[in-house]
C-alpha cells in the first residue's frame, strides 16, 4: 500500500527502507501533516506521522477526504491525535505501543547523571583548558529516595536502573506493580511522593488529568532542592511554574527531554534563527537545567523496532482491516 510520511528525516528514511520487507510504496516529505499539507497524501492509502504532528479534526478530515483509510503513529504516545474524530470518521489509528523502553529509561538515567556531575559543564571547561572544579559539585544517588510517576513500561525499567544505585523507591500510578512491590518499591499518593522525593522522575502519559502535574502547588510541596527529570511528554510540566522554582532555588535541578511548546522547534536545526520562545530561552539560562531535544528514543535497537512495527501494523491493516496495535477513543 501507499504510504505517506510526515515529519519525516534521513533516518526515518533509511530505517524504514531497511525494514520494507512487504514492499510497501513509501513516500517521504519532510513538512509536518497539517490542514495545508494534506494534499501531500493524495493517492496514499495510509499516513505515518511522529510525535509533533497535530493530528486534528481538520487535517482528518483532509485526510478522509483523499481516501486515507489508515493513520500509523511511528511512536507510542499519541496525545496529538483526535482519536474520536479519527473514529467518527472511519480512519484507524495505530501505533507502536513499544519500541524501546530501555532506550527512555536510560536516557533518563543519562540526563541526571550529566546533570548532577555537572559533566555539561565539566565537558566545556576542560575542552578550554579550565580544570576548576569549583560549581560542579553533584551528589550521591546512592541512599536518595526517587519518586516514579507512571510505572508502565518506561517507568518500571527506570525505576529498576534507579535501585541499582541503592536508592530507595516510591512510585505513583493507578496500577501498582507487582514486581516492584516485590523489589521493595512502595506506592504512595502523588502528595507523599512530592514531600518525600528527592529525585522525581516523570513516566505517565499526558493527558488532562496529567497535564501540568508538575505546577506551583505541586513544587510547593517538595524538598527543597529537589530534582525533577521529565523523559514523558512536556506538557506534564507547567515552565513557567518551574522557573520560579528554579529560581527561587527550590528546585534543585530539572532535566527536561521533552517541553510543552516543543512543537515549533525541535527536530529541526534552528541555530541560525533566533529563538521567539522567551520561556524555553530562559530555561537554558540556569546552569542547573539540561535539556535535550526529544532524543530519549533516539537509538538504532528503538528506530529498527519502530521501522518493524509500523510496517506490520500496516500490512495487518491491508490484509485483515484490523490490527492489535489500534488506539480506539476512550
Ligand atoms: N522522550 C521520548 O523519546 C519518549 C519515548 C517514548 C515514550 N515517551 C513517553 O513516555 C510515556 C510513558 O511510556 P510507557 O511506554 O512507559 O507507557 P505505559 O503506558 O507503559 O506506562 C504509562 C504508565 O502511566 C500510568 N499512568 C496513567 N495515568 C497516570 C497518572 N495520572 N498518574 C500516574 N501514573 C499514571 C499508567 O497506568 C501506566 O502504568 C509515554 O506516554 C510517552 O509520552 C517519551
Amino acid at each position: 500500500m501507499k504510504v505517506a510520511f510526515f515529519s519525516s528525516k534521513r533516518y526515518d528514511e533509511t530505517f524504514f527502507k531497511q525494514n520494507n520487507e512487504d514492499g510497501h510504496e513509501l513516500a517521504f516529505f519532510e513538512t509536518k501533516l497539517a490542514p495545508r499539507s494534506v494534499a501531500l497524501a493524495e493517492g496514499a492509502r495510509a499516513v505515518c506521522v511522529f510525535v509533533n504532528d497535530k493530528v486534528d479534526r481538520e487535517t482528518l478530515e483532509g485526510l478522509r477526504e483523499r481516501g486515507v483509510a489508515f493513520l500509523a503513529l511511528r511512536c507510542a504516545g499519541f496525545n496529538n491525535v483526535d482519536l474520536a474524530a479519527a473514529a467518527e470518521l472511519g480512519i484507524k489509528v495505530v501505533r507502536v505501543p513499544a519500541y524501546s523502553p530501555h532506550a527512555v529509561a536510560e536516557h533518563t538515567l543519562a540526563l541526571l547523571l550529566t546533570l548532577n556531575r555537572r559533566i555539561h559543564r565539566s565537558y566545556n571547561r576542560v575542552r578550554e583548558g579550565n580544570f576548576s572544579l569549583e560549581g560542579l559539585v553533584g551528589f550521591d544517588l546512592h541512599g536518595l529516595t526517587v519518586g516514579i510517576i507512571g510505572t508502565g513500561k518506561i517507568g518500571s525499567i527506570t525505576a529498576k536502573l534507579f535501585q541499582g544505585f541503592g536508592c530507595k523507591l516510591l512510585c505513583h500510578d493507578k496500577y501498582e506493580n507487582e514486581e516492584l512491590k516485590e523489589r521493595g518499591a512502595t506506592y504512595v499518593d502523588l502528595d507523599t511522593l512530592f514531600s518525600q522525593s528527592d529525585v522525581i522522575s516523570l513516566h505517565c502519559p499526558l493527558m488532562k488529568e496529567t497535564h501540568h502535574i508538575i505546577d506551583a502547588a505541586a513544587i510547593a510541596k517538595m524538598k527543597k532542592g529537589v530534582t525533577i527529570v521529565n523523559t514523558s511528554r512536556g506538557g506534564l510540566i507547567g515552565t513557567a511554574d518551574v522557573i520560579q522554582g528554579l529560581k527561587s532555588g527550590h528546585i534543585g535541578n530539572l532535566a527536561i527531554d521533552v517541553y510543552e511548546e516543543e512543537e515549533s522547534m525541535f527536530f529541526e536545526d534552528q541555530s541560525a534563527t533566533v529563538m521567539q520562545d522567551d520561556v524555553f530561552a530562559r530555561l537554558l539560562t540556569f546552569p542547573n537545567v539540561l535539556v535535550t531535544g526529544h532524543q530519549a528514543f533516539f537509538t538504532d535497537t528503538a528506530l529498527t523496532q519502530i521501522a518493524r512495527v509500523t510496517l506490520d501494523n500496516l500490512s495487518e491493516l491491508e490484509k485483515t482491516g484490523d490490527c492489535k496495535n489500534e488506539l480506539r477513543p476512550s
